[in-house]
């Protein structure tokens, strides 16, 4: 008897056995990576072959039976398998979740999966053609296409192409024509390259771009290039290379970055042969992605982070964009890292890989230092723009307006009376942080998480930024009575309702993640911004993500203290990569830029490092600090989280984990700690870090302590989680 090895999407670390029974149909085509539907627990569910010949100790005829195969070919290949084996050990995550995280939703669910399929038009049996011919004399496209038909059947998307959806429509009512459902027949993407080259390439654009053109086997690159200094330009010369290899491409792009604009400028130098893979898209457009990658009918996938884990036919370079970017990392369930995945699959298909950003993260800066990366510059912008200058503005004792000082309005002023355009960060959506009593002092507070609401105008309410939780605005205080409250602080509504009365003969426009929504509501927004409907944008860390704006030439930082302060050790890390973002969105074309940091600390070290020396100074100096007190990327860590709304569960169990980990002696144990979001939805959250100098090491006492902790009594009455190389402490 056949007996085959499961992996179920469950949160249990094993796999499950289960007998193939010989009736069962298409069980000579049953290969590792198909997915099949088993009972479980009075339950059928979907799990994934991870072992055609599983030997096993327990009666097999106890074993219960596969009720069904339900692909046609694997859906993970021997060389994703092997990914998803590595992942789970590495994010020590339980294998079937893990391998089901790493396919398109379709594909989690019951659905078949058959060879991509195409919609063909044909004649209807039993027409009789003179009639019809005939019948249509009157109507000459229809006649057309009906005549076409008599030679061979056309793709419903030709079809509507060059007669319209009326034409098709006309004949299908007619009952003249059927559908059929047929293989897509494989598109040749190489046929649809073409190479269109803007410009060439400058001395040290070309020293890189040769640099990775000598390679054809496994290195990493790490592109460090100054805002606008052409590092797409770059990635466009080297992938010309390796399309012309007839190999495809990945490019892994942050969240919010893909834009039309990105797809487009990829589009305009190679012809039609991109496709691209974000959240925007429906369940069945992303599953036709993962066919069209896997099948090669496309040359080039420009995706956001789970495209890690397309299939390809045959990939030859993957590129990380601003892979300093947060969104890289998953946040919930599996916590992976896209990078790291990048790192692993390029070194097991042997392909180059290239990292690229202009304020790299200290993981890859010292990937680079100890020759694990080869390390690649651009210092300066590209053509004939230069870096915009940076300054402090120290607003100590001055009086602002709406938080902005006079010197920075008037200078917006002179910018704006040029046709320039000015953009300012604001660190907080809504209208302002808090609400406050005037009489007795209180602060309207979200119960479950013990947190300020944010207060909302254009929604018209209160929001917690934690839980979510919404409240209508109070017009007496909760506490006393008294009708007096006011607001304190800015966010980006207040922001941008002072300004457009201030600068009444200009449009101002926000980008935050209220007012985009959705993905087609910030292309817009960016496209006006591009077309100058707007001179002044007012927006949260969105706005630092990779944009183009060529006419603006003036930036404003309004707080710069709210990014200084922060338990988060990676705090000062991503105050640099983001203020020098935000300033490289300043000065792209031919206009000098200049940005204004607002501040109480002009004298702050790292703020002076970072404005003087500009962040390949400041990363530095940050890495020598990490170095100094042996953090990462020094030494590793793995983050143990709890919550419940019992503090005494969630300590006990925490305080058992410590003593069991305090055991190991090459690791350091620090907590329990509150997490910075100590109260959340009414639970209370605390974690242990778990710090050690070698990653193996780390990683294999976690293993250990994972077995003890899934046994212990709590397990199953609080939420926990371990994250491994955690980025967020929140
Ligand atoms: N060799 C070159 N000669 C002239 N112009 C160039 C050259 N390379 C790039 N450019 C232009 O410089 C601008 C910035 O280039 P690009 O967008 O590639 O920079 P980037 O480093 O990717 O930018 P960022 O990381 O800031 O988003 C673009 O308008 C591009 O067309
Ligand atoms: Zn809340």
């Amino acid at each position: 008897m056949k007996v085959v090895q499961v992996a179920i999407p469950i949160p249990l670390r094993k796999q499950f056995n289960y007998q193939v029974p010989e009736e069962l149909p298409n069980i000579l085509s049953l290969k590792v990576g198909m997915r099949v539907l088993v009972p479980f627990s009075n339950k059928k569910l979907v799990g994934i072959v991870c072992d055609l010949d599983a030997s096993t100790d327990v009666d097999e005829t106890k074993l219960k039976s596969i009720e069904a195969i339900l692909d046609e070919f694997p859906v993970l290949s021997s060389h994703l398998l092997v990914l998803g084996v590595w992942l789970a050990d590495y994010y020590l995550h339980p294998l079937g979740e893990t391998l089901f995280s790493m396919l398109p939703a379709k594909l989690r669910k019951h659905e078949k999966l058959t060879e991509l399929n195409q919609t063909y038009l044909k004649i209807a049996e039993n027409v009789e053609r003179k009639d019809a011919l005939l019948s249509l004399r009157r109507a000459k496209k229809q006649l057309a296409l009906f005549r076409a038909l008599f030679d061979h059947s056309l793709s419903l998307s030709e079809a509507k192409s060059e007669y319209s959806t009326q034409t098709v429509k006309a004949l299908e009512e007619k009952k003249l024509i059927e559908y059929e459902e047929r293989i897509a027949p494989k598109n040749e993407w190489q046929h649809a390259l073409s190479i269109e080259r803007a410009f060439d390439a400058n001395v040290e654009q070309a020293i890189a771009i040769s640099t990775i053109n000598k390679c054809s086997t496994y290195a990493t690159f790490l592109l460090e290039g100054v805002t606008g200094s052409g590092k797409t330009e770059v990635y466009l010369q080297v992938i010309e290379a390796v399309l012309k290899k007839r190999q495809q491409v990945l490019i892994l792009v942050p969240e919010i970055g893909l834009t039309p604009q990105t797809a487009d400028r990829f589009q305009r130098r190679f012809g039609e042969i991109v496709a691209m893979m974000h959240s925007g898209l429906s369940d069945s457009q992303r599953l036709c992605v993962w066919h069209q990658a896997r099948r090669g009918d496309v040359g080039i996938v420009i995706g956001t982070r789970s495209s890690v884990f397309l299939p390809f036919e045959n990939l030859g370079m993957i590129i990380v964009d601003e892979e300093h970017d947060d969104s890289f990392k998953q946040q919930d369930g599996l916590r992976y890292h896209a990078r790291d995945l990048a790192v692993f699959r390029a070194v097991k298909l042997n392909i180059p890989l290239i990292l690229g950003s202009a304020t790299p993260s200290l993981e890859s800066l010292h990937n680079a230092n100890t020759q694990k990366y080869h390390h690649l510059t651009l210092s300066n912008r590209a053509g004939n723009a230069s870096l915009p200058s940076q300054h402090l503005l120290n607003i100590t004792g001055q009086q602002l307006q709406c938080g902005i000082a006079q010197g920075i309005l008037d200078k917006m002023a002179i910018q704006l009376a040029e046709g320039n355009q000015v953009l300012i960060f604001v660190n907080r959506r809504g209208f302002a942080p808090s609400l406050i009593c005037h009489q007795c002092g209180h602060v309207e507070t979200c119960v479950g998480c013990e947190s300020p609401f944010t207060m909302h105008k254009i929604a018209g309410n209160l929001q917690c930024h934690r839980c979510g939780n919404q409240r209508y605005i109070p017009h007496k205080c909760s506490q006393c009575g008294n009708t007096d409250l006011s607001t304190e602080g800015q966010g980006t509504e207040q922001v941008e309702g002072f300004l457009s009365a201030y600068f009444s003969n200009y449009s101002c426009v926000r980008i935050d993640s209220d007012s985009t929504r959705s993905k087609a509501r910030l292309n817009e927004i960016l496209e006006s911004i591009n077309n100058n409907k707007h001179q002044i944008l007012i927006g949260t860390q969105i706005l630092s993500k990779g944009h183009h704006f060529p006419n603006v030439t003036l930036g404003l930082v309004l707080n710069l203290d709210a990014l200084l302060f922060s338990e988060d050790f990676r705090a000062a890390e991503k105050m640099g990569q983001l203020i020098t973002q935000l300033s490289g969105r300043a000065g792209r074309a031919n206009k000098q830029g200049e940005v204004w940091l607002q501040t109480h600390q002009p004298q702050h070290p790292l703020v002076q490092d970072l404005v003087n020396n500009g962040f390949m100074s400041f990363s530095r100096s940050l890495l020598e600090e990490r170095r100094a007190a042996n953090l990462p990327p020094f030494s590793f860590q793995a983050l143990l989280r709890a919550e419940s709304q019992h503090l005494d569960r969630v300590l006990e169990f925490l305080n058992y984990a410590k003593s069991m980990l305090a055991q190991f002696i090459n690791a350091k144990v620090i907590g329990p700690l509150p997490c910075v979001m100590e109260k959340k939805q009414g639970r209370l959250r605390y974690q242990l870090v778990i710090q050690s100098d070698h990653r193996g090491y780390l990683l294999s006492i976690m293993q250990q302590a994972l077995i003890e902790l899934d046994n212990h009594k709590l397990s199953s009455r609080i939420r926990w989680l371990v994250d491994m190389q955690p980025q967020d402490f929140s």
